[in-house]
């Protein structure tokens, strides 16, 4: 007889983020997981994309062991995929019309108390619950756990409920990630420390609160480089310079917490508040649907510094993001 496991996870959309939350979900040994893609080629996706993902690659075996185990499923149709689900996880585009069609054809198959998770990047559970039925109560449990890429390493999980997702559901979420082991560090040993970082947040907003402190950055940034003020390379390197390592140390707030002296972040804001006003006024307001001309700069420069991004050099950023991350939990105590 197949083994039930406690969690049973149906992840649709196996893009991206999809294929990194399946290495992420893998690392439970409670949970299985049956995944769904409309793109015919998906489980060639699996096969050449996952266990790139994984702390180690395994045997060449691997995928046909999960799904031998059934702890992984490859599903047809979201019927099937959600058949039996405890959890149901979705990827898909980032479209509010195609995420709310989802929800409604998962609405009238899943199990009454299934938990629904979005990965979503900014469109609200609510938005996204909207077509649905109230007496599907898909409100009432629908949240979003918003990752940062690549979920399978970055620590965030943002979870953002609509104002009618149950108490309840948040405090499990929180819980699931929370009990996630982390990558295998060197040595080959998982940290002994929690490694997923679930922030929840009061209020939905759009682009929640990560996406609008990185687009923030990302519009200045873009502003700089159209005027002419800095090249697109000397921005990064000016990042990975100084706000980088400070904020993998400390936050914004205890940054200028620690730099205000005795006066704390108080005093920080009181002594700089012309020099802070005066940025503040003077700050890019570009529209990405405006004119393009600082787009064309930014785009050009980042091609020319860092060309076609490979598959060694995403390697590469991947095993220096886990590094971070690793050095962070053996202190994250005193953060
Ligand atoms: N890429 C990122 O950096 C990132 C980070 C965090 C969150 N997100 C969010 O994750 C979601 C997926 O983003 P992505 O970058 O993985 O996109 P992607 O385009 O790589 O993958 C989307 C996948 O969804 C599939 N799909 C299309 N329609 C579907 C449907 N009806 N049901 C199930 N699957 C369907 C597609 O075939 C594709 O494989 C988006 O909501 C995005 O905002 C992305
Ligand atoms: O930076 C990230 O990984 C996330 O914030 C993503 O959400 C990213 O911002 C984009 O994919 C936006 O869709």
């Amino acid at each position: 007889m197949a083994t039930e496991y406690p969690h049973r996870i149906a992840l649709l959309g196996l893009g991206t983020i999809g294929l990194s939350m399946l290495a992420m979900h893998l690392r439970r040994p409670d949970t299985s997981i049956t995944v769904y893609d409309p793109r015919p080629d998906y489980e060639s996706q699996i096969r050449s994309t996952l266990p790139t993902l994984l702390d180690s690659p395994g045997s060449p075996t691997l995928i046909d062991d999960l799904i031998r185990t059934t702890r992984l499923k490859l599903s047809t149709t979201v019927a099937e995929a959600i058949q039996n689900a405890t959890i149901i996880q979705e990827q898909s585009p980032e479209v509010t019309s195609s995420k709310q069609a989802l929800w409604k054809e998962v609405a009238g198959l899943a199990g009454p108390d299934t938990h629904l998770w979005s990965s979503s990047s900014g469109i609200s559970a609510s938005a996204q619950a909207s077509g649905c039925s109230a007496a599907d109560r898909v409100a009432e449990r629908l949240l979003v756990a918003h990752p940062f890429n690549p979920p399978h390493l970055m620590p965030l999980v943002e979870i953002v409920p609509g104002p009618e997702t149950e108490a309840e559901r948040v405090e499990f979420v929180k819980k699931y990630f929370g009990d996630i082991p982390g990558p295998a560090v060197s040595g080959g040993d998982q940290s002994a420390s929690q490694h997923y970082r679930p922030i929840t947040l009061h209020k939905e907003v759009p682009g929640f609160v990560g996406n609008r402190l990185a687009f923030a950055l990302l519009r200045e940034a873009c502003y700089l480089v159209g005027e002419g003020v800095v090249s697109a390379r000397d921005l990064d390197s000016l990042v990975t310079a100084s706000l980088g390592p400070r904020w993998a140390g400390s936050g914004v707030f205890e940054s200028y917490h620690a730099g205000g002296g005795e006066g704390g972040i108080g005093a920080f804001l009181q002594k700089l508040a012309p020099t802070i006003q005066d940025v503040w006024g003077d700050l890019g307001q570009i529209d990405i649907q405006g004119e393009q001309g600082w787009k064309d700069l930014v785009v050009q420069q980042t091609e020319d510094a860092y060309g076609p991004y490979t598959p060694e050099t995403r390697k590469k950023k991947q095993e220096m993001l886990r590094d971070v991350v690793e050095l962070q939990k053996k202190k994250w105590g005193e953060l």
